[in-house]
């Protein structure tokens, strides 16, 4: 695995799509729409993403519109998708998936 902090090339962001279905990229961002049961599921979702972004000083930007949270992620110091990114959006899926 090489530098976590290294900007990802257009094959290894492709690849790690291939394992982030719920998730698109948009330029320089991946992005993931969670649309929840109901907005304080929501927010419980922000909070335990917050937790691991604080653990691992890495921070996703979030939108959140009632039930739906969007989370968008990349390496603001870097410029772009790096391996931060990719998994990040691996612990936020579990998150999701474990509401
Ligand atoms: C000083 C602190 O380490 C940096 O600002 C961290 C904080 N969280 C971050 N989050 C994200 N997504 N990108 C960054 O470059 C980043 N940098």
């Amino acid at each position: 695995m090489g530098d976590m902090a290294e900007l990802l090339s257009e094959d290894a962001i492709n690849e790690a799509l291939e394992h982030l279905p719920d998730w698109t990229r948009e330029g320089e961002l991946l992005e993931r729409t969670a649309k929840l049961e109901s907005f304080s599921q929501a927010i419980q979702v922000v909070n335990r993403v917050a937790e691991i972004a604080e653990n691992e000083n890495h921070h996703p930007d979030i939108d959140i519109r009632w039930r739906t949270v969007i989370f968008r992620l990349s390496t603001h110091s870097e410029g772009g998708l790096t391996g931060k990114d990719t998994a990040m959006a691996a612990e936020i899926d579990g998150i999701i998936a474990a509401m």
